[in-house]
């Protein structure tokens, strides 16, 4: 079984395969994004009962624009209820949410909703879920780096003074207590990171799930983690 003290603070999951899943069936791509969005909520009660402090779920990321207009629009609208489904799934589980990704172009009614969910669980102490939309690795080491070259630009930053720290409370995954992920999961058996945590992912596990994202049980959830808690991580020393 699984042990608490070797479960991880952090986990993050690529989401994949909704598609393949629904062509398996020979139903449509919306009910493929449905069944999907219908685990993002399942992971996220399951990491709150087993105390994981953050969950990041790589829900949209900024090549998936180029997507057909017709998908790109139903999942945009799906997020919207997702999102808006967190006040009664998640209600009393004191779970926070936060949306990490460049919000601008995301439709203005999903902000709006975007902004009162993470107001209203702004307080909250539970599971900090990060859902990453309109986001990639390279898009926040971009901004990072923007950002950064402002402060030293007007002179509240010196150049010395530019170290790992300082730069990791520029990236978006700054609002979590654990930004880097100690187990990442990619479903569908694609092994690749899909421009997702590039800076975060430095020493995170990976565990690649066969099953598409729609098919995803709490025993699959269970088996990452059981593979996580059987590494012993070195973080490149040696402990031959
Ligand atoms: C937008 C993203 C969460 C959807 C994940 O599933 P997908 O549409 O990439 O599905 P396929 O990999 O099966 O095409
Ligand atoms: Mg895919």
């Amino acid at each position: 079984g699984l042990k608490p003290e070797l479960m991880p603070k952090h986990i993050a999951v690529i989401l994949d395969g909704n598609r393949r899943w629904a062509k398996e069936r020979g139903l449509s791509v919306q009910s493929g994004h449905r069944a999907g969005g219908r685990v993002m909520k399942a992971l996220a009660c399951l990491s709150s009962r087993w105390g994981i402090e953050v969950l990041s779920l790589f829900a949209f990321s900024t090549e998936n624009w180029r997507r057909s207009k017709e998908e790109v629009d139903f999942l945009m609208s799906l997020f919207e209820e997702v999102i808006q489904t967190y006040e009664d799934e998640f209600a009393g589980s004191n779970i926070r949410i936060s949306v990490i990704g460049d919000k601008s172009k995301l439709p203005e009614s999903l902000q709006k909703m975007i902004a009162t969910a993470e107001e209203s669980t702004g307080g909250n102490t539970g599971l900090h879920l990060l859902v990453a939309i309109n986001y990639s690795g390279r898009y926040d080491i971009m901004q990072a780096s923007r950002s950064i070259a402002r402060k030293v630009k007007d002179g509240v930053v010196q150049v010395e003074d530019i170290n790992e720290t300082t730069f990791e409370k520029e990236l978006e995954t700054n609002c979590v207590e654990f930004p880097n992920p100690d187990l990442l999961i990619r479903t569908s058996g694609e092994q690749r990171i899909s421009n997702f945590y590039l800076w975060q992912l430095a020493y995170t596990e990976v565990f690649f799930a066969k099953k598409n994202l729609p098919d995803l049980e709490e025993e699959d959830f269970i088996e990452a983690l059981t593979s996580f808690q059987k590494r012993e991580r070195r973080f490149g020393g040696s402990k031959y």
